[in-house]
């Protein structure tokens, strides 16, 4: 099955997976697809009998789960995703659909109806492409979904309570999780194991080679054996093709870019056409080797290259000359920029390929996301973030061998002084203070609405954001709860330079900065204290200090909310935040935590109700109360 080209096309386009299912995500990971994951909101609602079937009622959750996530991202984040996939599995037995279990009684009555009977799983899958017209989210549906039987064996009352007492039930439909110590309930499976953990991979790919790269009837390659039935396989899907009549009728089906191999189309000893994708160093006629394309390592080796081209268009302010007039060619950016003319080509042509720019015979133009994104004068600018991750973040991953060899950071190597601590080297000098003042602040405005409206926060009258930086998490939080009165506690270095980070034209009133050391001086009264990105920078030691000083504060009914990228609980998912666990290493004491590690610490200090919400965003929230 050769999936290069369609997850070449796929490569520079931003697709969002819209679940929170870990199993899902693994899924997608596993086939070497790049997306995000942003869980969707849609409660599970629908009136099941208004369905005909109970496959549509998957579909149509399906279809809600995606769309919720699409408009919520087009609406807050000003981003509107190119792709978005939702999924919906369900059990049904008996005419009646199954779907999470509420509590242990549910699951016990799902599980015994299950015993001893053959029941379907129907997974309902729906990719939704997106595009922005005048500021308005336009949609193209595709769906569709996989049933798959399973027979339960017949299941001892004790069987049943050991099942689920194991509390593996809870999160998934029908009470049992095939792929782990439900398989032990599991007489046969007819179908596609993947759809009852939640997602018809096969399926799947069939459907994206179907809209990417649609093959010409003439080229199906039908692969003869004894005992297979013949087949429709991937290596006939041509990307020659991909324009063709039948590209263009199918629904759902957009413009393409260009793919990561190409197509060789040849004539085989039985004169039968075929189109097979080669890798680019090797097009003559080696029809199977594609497979083994390790495209996701490849990316991974270019991975930096990718990075440093990003950030060196962004220091030398490409993106900023092309918002102001475009399009423009590389000659009068290299002007612009001071920079040579072939160098500066070549830069550009980069950034095209990587998708953050766009190129016509008339000159260079930034995309939509970079206008947003990438342009240093932009609301959501990660312009900040970027120089920061240029100046200051390589010149530590290249002393990463030695971070993991030595298990510490590496401020020393980079830039040659002993860091004492973690701040010192910000605030030594005025310009590197403003540069890394400017990268958080640039993550606190993209991150700060989803950590405001994590939770409902309205019972807090006051809030202290200890650590806060510029003000960017407290000028969200008053715009949301009108009520609340919110101080920025941060050090003396910090709050005598945010004036140049405050917005214009908020009730400022109700946003007070006060300068101070959160582990040596008095805290400011608050109901709600918050630490947004503090944490990681700490070892536990620290942390428990820091959280023994807030509980000794803090009237009960008073809370925490922390602001952190969580890892999962197994350290396997979530690249974004193992890799920033990586960051930390190089030049923190700290590292980044799953949900489950801040509730243990929390818990130690008196707090409770600890309520975990993953945002999506880069930031997920952890609240909780003291007792
Ligand atoms: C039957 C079965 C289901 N499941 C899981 C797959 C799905 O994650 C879950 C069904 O719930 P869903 O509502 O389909 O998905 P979800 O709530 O996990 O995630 P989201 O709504 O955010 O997309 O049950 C298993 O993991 N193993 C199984 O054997």
């Amino acid at each position: 099955m050769v999936l290069s080209p369609v997850l070449g096309k796929l490569v520079s386009k931003r697709v969002v997976l819209a679940s929170a299912s870990p199993r899902r995500q693994e899924i997608l990971t596993n086939v070497g697809l790049r997306f995000e994951v942003v869980p969707s909101w849609f409660k599970e609602t629908l009136e099941k009998s208004s369905f005909a079937a109970p496959y549509e009622y998957a579909i149509e959750t399906a279809k809600q789960k995606a769309l919720e996530v699409a408009n919520r991202m087009h609406v807050k984040h000003l981003r509107t995703p190119d792709i978005v996939i939702g999924a919906d599995t369900i059990v049904t037995v008996d005419e009646q659909i199954l779907e999470k279990p509420v509590d242990k009684q549910d699951a016990y009555r799902m599980l015994s109806r299950l015993s001893g009977k053959e029941h379907s799983v129907f997974t309902g899958v729906v990719i939704i492409h997106c595009s922005s017209k005048d500021n308005q989210l336009e949609t193209e549906i595709t769906d569709f979904y996989e049933e798959t039987k399973v027979k339960f064996s017949d299941l001892s009352e004790e069987l049943l309570w050991e099942y689920i007492h194991s509390g593996e039930p809870m999160d998934k439909a029908g009470g049992y999780g095939i792929q782990a110590l439900g398989g032990m309930l599991v007489e046969y499976v007819h179908g596609d194991f993947l759809n009852v953990v939640g997602f018809p991979l096969n399926h799947f790919c069939k459907k994206l080679a179907e809209l990417y790269c649609p093959p010409l009837k003439h080229t199906i390659q039908h692969i003869k054996h004894d005992s297979i039935p013949s087949v429709d396989t991937f290596e006939s899907l041509s990307d020659g093709e991909s324009e063709s009549s039948s590209f263009k009728e199918h629904k759902g089906a957009i413009k393409l870019d260009s793919p990561s191999g190409v197509i060789c189309n040849s004539e085989n000893s039985s004169g039968v056409r075929t189109g097979s994708v080669v890798p680019l160093e090797n097009q003559n006629g080696v029809s199977d080797s594609a497979a083994k394309v390790p495209s996701k390592i490849l990316d991974l080796m270019d991975g930096f290259r990718a990075s440093k081209a990003l950030f060196v268009a962004s220091k030398l302010k490409m993106f900023d000359h092309l918002k102001k007039k475009s399009p423009l060619k590389a000659v009068d950016i290299a002007n612009e920029a001071g920079t040579s003319v072939c160098g500066t080509e070549r830069l550009l042509d980069a950034c095209t390929a990587l998708g953050l720019l766009e190129k016509t015979p008339q000159g260079y133009s930034n995309t939509d996301s970079a206008n947003t994104y990438l342009a240093s004068d932009g609301e959501y600018s990660l312009h900040g973030y970027i120089i920061h991750s240029n100046d200051h973040l390589w010149p530590l991953f290249t002393h990463l061998e030695s971070a993991v060899k030595e298990g510490s950071r590496q401020n020393h190597r980079a830039f040659g002084k002993k860091t004492e601590d973690l701040f010192n080297d910000y605030y030594q000098s005025q310009e590197v203070k403003q540069r890394f003042m400017a990268a958080m602040h640039s993550i606190a405005r993209l991150t700060a609405r989803d950590v405001a409206t994590a939770f409902d926060l309205s019972e807090f009258k006051t809030a202290c954001d200890l650590g806060g930086c510029t003000g960017a998490l407290a000028h969200e939080l008053i715009q949301i709860y009108p009520n609340m009165k919110v101080t920025v506690f941060d050090l003396p270095e910090v709050i005598a330079n945010t004036s140049c980070f405050q917005p214009s034209e908020q009730r400022v009133a109700s946003v007070t900065f006060v300068s101070g050391n959160f582990f040596t001086d008095d805290l400011p009264e608050a109901d709600l204290y918050i630490l947004s990105r503090v944490l990681h920078d700490w070892p536990d030691e620290k942390i428990h200090i820091l959280l023994k000083k807030i509980s000794a504060v803090c009237r009960p009914g008073c809370g925490i909310l922390l602001a952190e990228m969580l890892l999962d609980d197994e350290k396997k998912n979530g690249r974004t935040a193992l890799l920033q666990s990586l960051n930390m290493l190089v030049q923190t004491e700290g590292k980044e935590r799953s949900g489950s590690d801040y509730r243990g610490l929390l818990e130690q200090h008196g707090f409770s109700k600890v309520k975990i919400k993953l945002t999506g965003n880069l930031l997920d929230a952890v609240l909780c109360v003291k007792i």
